[in-house]
């Protein structure tokens, strides 16, 4: 099989073309993999099948570095998106993930859109476990009388967003209070958590802890969701930059069609065979 590493934004990702073999990996082999001191290291792996869509070019499954099989990933999907574009030698192309169809378009050299679909508000298709107003639950972080951290906006974007607003994302306890929130009740398949601060209404400065990967460099649909769960609370403007550790998005949250569009850049590191 092929195997490619590749990043989008310094978020590692490793493709795995297993089209001509089938192939399922275990939570074993992925966190092998995942791990630098035995494998490729990654934050997350996508392996590559034939489409079940006609409408699609390539499927692609989901892993998180800690053995979590999820249902999408941003700056993974431009990761697949510029690999099989190059060996189609197309310039747009559909994804098909367990979150649905996505269609990816080259943006420039080394820059890829994806149209990341329409975000998800309900409680229950988060999915949380009790009822409440997405654009800002009841959950805070310290002392009653005086949180750190209170009412985040949920979004889900294919896979569960908690996003807080904070001041300064660079003193934001991203480390300490991202795994208590990941684990948290509400959220009984886990949750990403985003540490989102406004500098401006068309730019985020944004750090993300991830679900099974912990602090990345970036997250894709973590973007997607502080942009859009910021636009909710009419704290930023439908199209903005997002900046992340590794570098900037571009997402917009178009009116017309409801769908989010992610713009961004992809690198790839190595590649080869393997098995
Ligand atoms: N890095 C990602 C998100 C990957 C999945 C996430 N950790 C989850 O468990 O939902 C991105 O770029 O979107």
């Amino acid at each position: 099989m092929k195997i490619a590493k590749m990043n989008g934004l310094g978020n590692e990702i490793v493709i795995l073309d297993a089209r001509e073999r089938a192939f399922t990996p275990d939570e074993a082999w992925v966190k092998a993999l995942a791990d630098p001191a035995q494998g490729l290291g990654f934050d997350q792996l996508m392996v590559l099948r034939h489409p079940k869509s006609p409408l699609a070019d390539v499927y692609s499954d989901i892993w998180n570095a800690d053995g979590s099989k999820v249902a999408a990933c941003g700056n993974g999907a431009r990761c697949v998106a510029w690999y099989v574009m190059r060996e189609m030698n197309r310039d747009n192309l559909v994804i098909e993930t367990e979150a649905g169809l996505l269609g990816a378009v080259s943006a420039g050299p080394n820059q890829i859109s994806i149209d990341m679909g329409e975000p998800i508000f309900d409680w229950d298709r988060i999915p949380m476990s009790e009822r409440m107003d997405t654009i800002r639950i009841e959950l805070q972080v310290g002392p009653i009388d005086d949180p750190i951290l209170h009412g985040p906006g949920v979004v889900s974007m294919g896979n569960p967003h908690c996003v807080f607003f904070v001041q300064d994302a660079e003193l934001a306890p991203v480390r300490e209070i991202g795994p208590m929130i990941e684990y948290h009740p509400l959220f009984p398949e886990r949750t990403n958590v985003g540490f989102a601060q406004i500098v401006a209404r068309n730019h985020i400065r944004l750090r993300v802890w991830e679900r099974g990967a912990g602090l990345t460099k970036a997250c894709g649909t973590g973007a997607c969701a502080a942009l859009v769960a910021a636009v909710r609370r009419r704290l930023a403007d439908r199209l903005a930059t997002v900046e992340v550790d590794g570098g900037a998005l571009r997402i917009e949250w178009r009116d017309s069609d409801n769908h989010v569009i992610m713009t961004g850049p992809v690198a790839l590191e190595s590649e080869g065979t393997v098995g």
